[in-house]
């Protein structure tokens, strides 16, 4: 039995890939390579240069490779792109994704695990977001996420496609082996953009809105590790190997920090004291977003990077190792 990883080059596939090595796990990567890196893949993982979109591609790496489970992480992810090209996030992230279940369901998949966001909870109020509160994205990226939750629903119920909806809130931090990490160019990431100026190659960072309803006036995320993050997916992954429910699971640590936190924190981390400019509010970006996460604690899933202070310094190193590259 293998496990097909779409979008394994990207920053959370290739950290997914490499956690179901460590775990033994025969691994197929299929990426278009349009915001990923070949070099990502680990080399254990046999890589496929493909679309998702593409039925008899993919029907043939499922015949070929005995796919028993498809991790599905490929997609556009910037919400401001989203906003000015709806029609592109729908085309790459709800049709491919109707395309991609079909196969799926034609080649007998039995497990399907899907990377939700935080963002189909729109501007919710709670403190807490449960996954049971009224859904209302406020951006194309979040409603091209919902609208492929509901199809993979549907599926189940018409024809038995199992799946777990990982809805994912601010991920961070990089391999603590360095093996993998944030990788994007101008990615808008505010660990990662801190982590830049931090090491000069940004000349400041804006702190986006200080007005908000939050205890220092900056929003608030949840940021998780993204090797935590990864192994939410194997926990989710065995559960229905294992027969279990299907299942819709926050994934986060239950806490928020700011944004003016978490530049202490990089500032702290890195020892220096980069240029922060008050800046207006970024269009879209709800107030707070932490996430409720017994449910996926309930499978047995546990922490082991719940550590700001850790999570930086893991970006911070990343950074420096990418730069390196780009040097040599
Ligand atoms: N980064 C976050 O904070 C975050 C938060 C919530 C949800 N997510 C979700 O996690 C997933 C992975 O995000 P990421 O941060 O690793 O982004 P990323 O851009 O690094 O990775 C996406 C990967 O998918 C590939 N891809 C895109 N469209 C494809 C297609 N049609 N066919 C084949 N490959 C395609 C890209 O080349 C890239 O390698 C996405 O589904 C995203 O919506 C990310
Ligand atoms: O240079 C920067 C970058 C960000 N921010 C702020 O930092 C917070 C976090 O922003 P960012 O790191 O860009 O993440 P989000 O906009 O919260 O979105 C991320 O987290 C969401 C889930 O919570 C996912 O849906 C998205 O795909 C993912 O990009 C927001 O308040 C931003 O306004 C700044 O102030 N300055």
């Amino acid at each position: 039995m293998a496990v097909l990883v779409t979008g394994g080059a990207g920053y959370i596939g290739s950290h997914m890939v490499l956690e179901l090595l460590d775990a033994g796990e025969e691994v197929v990567v299929l990426d278009n390579l349009s915001t990923g890196f070949r070099w990502a893949v680990p080399q254990d993982a046999a890589f496929v240069a493909g679309d998702v979109g593409d039925q008899a591609l993919v029907a043939r790496v499922i015949e070929e490779h005995g796919i028993d489970s498809i991790l599905h992480f490929a997609a556009k992810i910037v919400v401001p792109e989203s906003v000015t090209d709806p029609l592109g996030y729908y085309f790459n992230n709800t049709v491919k994704t109707r395309a991609l279940i079909e196969t799926a369901v034609e080649k007998g998949i039995r497990n399907f695990v899907f990377s939700s966001t935080a963002a189909v909870y729109g501007n919710a109020e709670a403190p807490l977001l449960g996954e049971d509160m009224p859904l209302a994205p406020i951006n194309p990226y979040g409603r091209s996420k919902l609208m492929s939750e509901w199809m993979l629903q549907d599926a189940h119920t018409a024809h038995g496609l199992r799946y777990a909806i990982l809805r994912y809130f601010n991920v961070a931090g990089a391999d603590p082996k360095g093996r993998s990490g944030q990788s994007t160019p101008q990615a808008t990431h505010l660990i990662k953009v801190a982590a830049q100026a931090a090491l000069g190659q940004r000349p400041h960072l804006d702190v986006f809105g200080t007005d908000y309803n939050t205890p220092d006036g900056t929003c608030v995320r949840d940021y998780i590790q993204v090797n935590d993050l990864a192994r939410a997916h194997l926990v989710a992954l065995r559960h229905l190997r294992d027969g279990g429910e299907c299942a819709i699971m926050n994934c986060g640590y239950g806490h928020g920090a700011s944004v003016l936190e978490v530049v202490d924190v990089v500032k702290r981390v890195s020892g220096v004291d980069f240029e922060v400019r008050l800046s207006p509010r970024r269009p879209g970006d709800p107030a707070q977003l932490v996430a409720k996460v017994d449910r996926i604690r309930r499978l047995g899933w546990q922490p082991q990077h719940d550590s700001l202070e850790e999570i930086v310094d893991q970006a911070l190193r990343w950074e420096k190792a990418l730069a390196g590259r780009k040097a040599a």
